[in-house]
């Protein structure tokens, strides 16, 4: 009796201890540890997890990313995950993004990416041999002399359909140019070209983007990660677990079908000299090889990295020239100094144009496609300024909440900004003199998009040739003759965005102009056949 009553206080106390310890635990579980960068007030539990329940993140009128850089400083930190850390200024993004590159350049261990991409997609591969392989052919095959030489020549024919599809149906303007960037990026990555929106090499890319956008756009996920009670649920009660499956089922589908269509056709004896074909001729070879479904996804995942970028991008310019004729004035005495009436202008004009360069730089900065970034995840701890970035962070640089606190006026559209920035995306992005950056638009580090030579000469070739060859203005209400608003806020909430449908209408500028078109698509006509 004596030897339980002795024990039993020893036990309680144990047991009582236990409790206040766990309650401790609970109470600190979501606190921000010693040594990270500042950041918003944590909620025992959650952190700051219900802070980006707001799909909000960057725009108006809340613009937390905005407000928090202003309150915290240049890097700060929010308790979602193994920790968030937000790399919001020019000097921060070069000395860690660019100058530690080594170290922030994996992905986020985040089981809805992880489901959606598998390690299939290189966008979100890690940063291991197999990604590097990636990188490498991407860069090859993307080489600035190629995309100067014959694939120039196959961009600007595609550019010339879409000046003539503006002319035949210009309503339907966010269609031709969805046609006319898959179109392109079909025949570079595929051989095949899309004569329609219809056409399975335009439909099927989009289809695949939706898909993915569905399923990892922010916010629209349990943060598993941070609680994993969440992966208790079962995955048929989970919509963002099932949307996540299709993210990586239905693309796998189409580019699986795409690469069964060009086998099919190279057994007919027609082989081209695209991505795919290389490929598949074992002309080119990945210093790492693919299994299964990887090259389909492979050569897919570069389709759908080139094709809703590119298109979002110029709707982003066409809305915000239609909405500034000043713009397309100073554009159009240049072109007209440099082309006249009587020819198209090409890339080959690039530094005789400039202020085409400067209005597609603005377009990327006022409005950047991907708002929040794809985020990096740091790989090994570090230290920057005194504060802890830990293992496995994920880190952010908010593209679009950059965008309007690191520039002059940042919310007004002015191209002007860029007169001393001659130069492509490519001559500004990891350069030391950090402060001359032109933008942010296409990331940074080793990250930085695999797609930027494109990308650039893709936008540039289609606002020379348009704005060459069309006025674009508001849209006018048919019954009551008013001009239809745009609103320059009204943008997706979505991981890739872009302008929400808006009316705009395009006028030839001249009869000529018009002739000029119609026998510069003869002339291409040919040279598009061959993809066909
Ligand atoms: C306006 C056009 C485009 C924009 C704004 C854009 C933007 C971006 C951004 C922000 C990233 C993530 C960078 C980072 O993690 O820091 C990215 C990655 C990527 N982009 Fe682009 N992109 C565009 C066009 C293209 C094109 C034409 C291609 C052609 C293939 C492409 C292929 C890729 C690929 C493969 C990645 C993944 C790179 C990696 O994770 O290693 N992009 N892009």
């Amino acid at each position: 009796m004596n030897i339980i009553a002795s024990q039993f206080p020893y036990s309680w106390a144990f047991s009582a201890l236990s409790v206040i310890y766990a309650i401790f635990k609970l109470v600190r579980f979501g606190c921000r540890e010693k040594h990270l960068p500042p950041g918003p007030p944590t909620y025992p539990i959650v952190g700051n997890a219900h802070l980006v329940v707001d799909k909000n993140l960057y725009k108006k009128p809340v613009h937390p990313f905005k407000d928090w850089s202003e309150q915290y400083g240049e890097v700060y930190s929010l308790k979602i995950g193994r920790g968030t850390m937000i790399v919001h200024s020019r000097r921060a993004v070069y000395d860690l993004i660019d100058k530690r590159s080594a170290l922030y350049s994996a992905r986020p261990d985040d089981e809805q990416f992880r489901t959606a991409l598998k390690n299939e997609n290189i966008a979100n591969m890690d940063a291991d041999p197999g990604w590097r392989a990636q990188r490498k052919m991407t860069a090859r095959f993307l080489a600035p002399s190629k995309l100067d030489g014959d694939l120039g020549k196959i961009s600007e024919a595609e550019v010339t359909t879409l000046m003539h599809d503006l002319l035949v149906c210009p309503e339907d303007f966010s269609k031709h140019i969805d046609r006319s960037t898959a179109s392109f990026s079909a025949i570079a990555l595929f051989g095949q070209r899309a004569k329609s929106h219809d056409d399975f090499w335009a439909k099927g890319v989009y289809k695949a983007m939706e898909a993915l956008n569905r399923a990892i756009s922010p916010g629209t996920y349990f943060p598993s990660e941070q609680f994993p009670i969440f992966k208790l649920i079962p995955k048929r009660w989970n919509p963002a677990h099932l949307r996540a499956e299709e993210g990586f089922s239905i693309p796998t589908k189409i580019w699986t079908e795409a690469r069964e269509r060009i086998e099919s056709r190279r057994n007919q004896g027609d082989k081209r000299e695209s991505l795919m074909d290389q490929l598949l001729d074992g002309r080119t070879k990945l210093d790492v090889p693919f299994h299964g479904t990887k090259l389909a996804n492979f050569v897919g995942a570069l389709m759908q990295g080139a094709a809703e970028t590119g298109a979002l991008a110029m709707r982003t310019n066409i809305m915000f020239l239609a909405t500034h004729p000043w713009v397309q004035d100073k554009a159009q005495i240049q072109l007209d100094a440099l082309c006249g009436v009587d020819r198209v202008p090409t890339f080959a004009d690039f530094k005789d144009l400039p202020y085409i360069n400067c209005i597609m730089k603005e377009g990327l900065r006022i409005r950047p496609v991907v708002p929040t970034g794809i985020p990096h995840r740091c790989s090994q701890g570090n230290w920057y300024e005194g504060m802890l970035i830990p293992k496995d962070a994920t880190i952010i640089i908010p593209h679009w909440a950059l965008s309007h606190s690191q520039y002059d006026d940042p919310d007004t559209y002015n191209p002007d900004r860029y007169l001393n920035h001659p130069g492509l995306a490519t001559d500004y992005a990891g350069c030391s003199d950090y402060q001359n950056r032109d933008h942010y638009a296409y990331g940074a580090g080793r990250r930085i998009c695999a797609g930027i030579q494109l990308a650039e000469r893709i936008q540039w070739r289609m606002l020379a040739r348009l704005l060459w060859a069309f006025r674009i203005e508001h849209a006018v209400d048919e019954k009551t003759g008013e001009k239809i608003e745009i609103d320059p806020e009204a943008f997706e909430d979505k991981l890739i965005a872009g302008p929400m449908p808006f009316q705009v209408q395009f006028t030839p500028r001249s009869q000529r102009h018009v002739e000029v078109i119609k026998s510069e698509l003869e002339d291409v006509s040919e040279l598009l056949r061959k993809w066909e």
